[in-house]
């Protein structure tokens, strides 16, 4: 499996989940590397933005930004492999992300049937930008989908981002929460003319500040709160930037 590289090894690490649902759980993060999107305010963009491609992000304006290498970036791990990185950490919250993660669900399928032969108990959430359809054999063994929709904000064209037939599918698995990254009160409407087109319920719909600073996310957090009250959602933080700052491997 392809994933993330991070100080010359796989980027698995164990921190609390600091967005959404399970916001506070100690959980065991699994970075996969690639994705079919490419948001200009990706703060992973070291798993897609690579040299060649013509991809814009944010940071291009920034000096000394550059496209990455694959071979930087990329770690290839076999199934046996993580999963004896998995066993010398004692936590059974397994969260897939990414990148994509869905885009190699085949080999993350493998994953979780090992795991959870030699260790019943283990659970496993994964992130995903919901335009890749889950596989019935994944769908039995995974415990929670954290779906992300991509709104405009991400500047990726509305055919890569809105899969109809996934968005349906996430919609009616009891499995699927929603995470809506929200830039700026212009993503309002958007966010619910979803949430009404795909009749998700409120109560599984979680709004989330941009932002990889404190004092970017708090700039939000009134403002968006009160969305959330006037519209039956539920808030959620960034808790482990306010923890750790935007760093890798936490
Ligand atoms: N602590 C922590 N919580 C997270 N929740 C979602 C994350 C992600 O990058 O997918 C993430 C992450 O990178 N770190
Ligand atoms: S879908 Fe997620 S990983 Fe992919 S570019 Fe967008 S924010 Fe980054
Ligand atoms: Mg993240």
């Amino acid at each position: 499996m392809k994933l993330a590289k991070f100080n010359k090894k796989a980027e698995i690490f164990y921190t609390i989940q600091g967005e959404g649902k399970n916001i506070g759980r100690p959980s065991i993060f699994i970075r996969t590397s690639l994705c079919n999107l490419h948001c200009s305010w990706c703060d992973t963009d070291y798993t897609w933005n690579w040299i060649g491609t013509p991809f814009k992000h944010e940071k291009d304006a920034e000096p000394g930004y550059k496209k990455y290498s694959k071979s930087e970036y990329i770690v290839q791990l076999s199934v046996d492999e993580i999963a004896e990185e998995l066993s010398k950490i004692n936590c059974k919250n397994i969260v897939l992300t990414g990148g994509e993660p869905l885009l190699q669900q085949s080999e993350l399928l493998e994953l979780m049937h090992l795991l959870r032969k030699n260790g019943p108990t283990y659970r496993f959430e994964t992130e995903t930008n919901g335009t890749i359809l889950p596989s019935e054999q994944f769908d039995n063994l995974i415990d929670q989908y954290n779906v992300s929709p991509k709104l405009k904000n991400s500047n990726n064209p509305l055919k890569m981002r809105e899969k109809p037939e996934v968005y349906k599918f996430f919609s009616g698995n009891a499995k699927a929460v929603f995470k809506f990254v929200v830039s700026s009160s212009n993503d309002l409407d958007e966010i619910l003319d979803l949430i009404a087109r795909y009749a998700i319920s409120p109560e599984r719909v979680y709004l989330m500040p941009e932002g990889t600073s404190t004092e970017k996310l708090q700039a939000k957090q009134q403002w968006l709160i009160n969305e959330c009250k006037n519209h039956h959602l539920n808030y959620t933080d960034r808790l482990h930037i306010h923890i750790y700052g935007n760093k890798r491997g936490v």
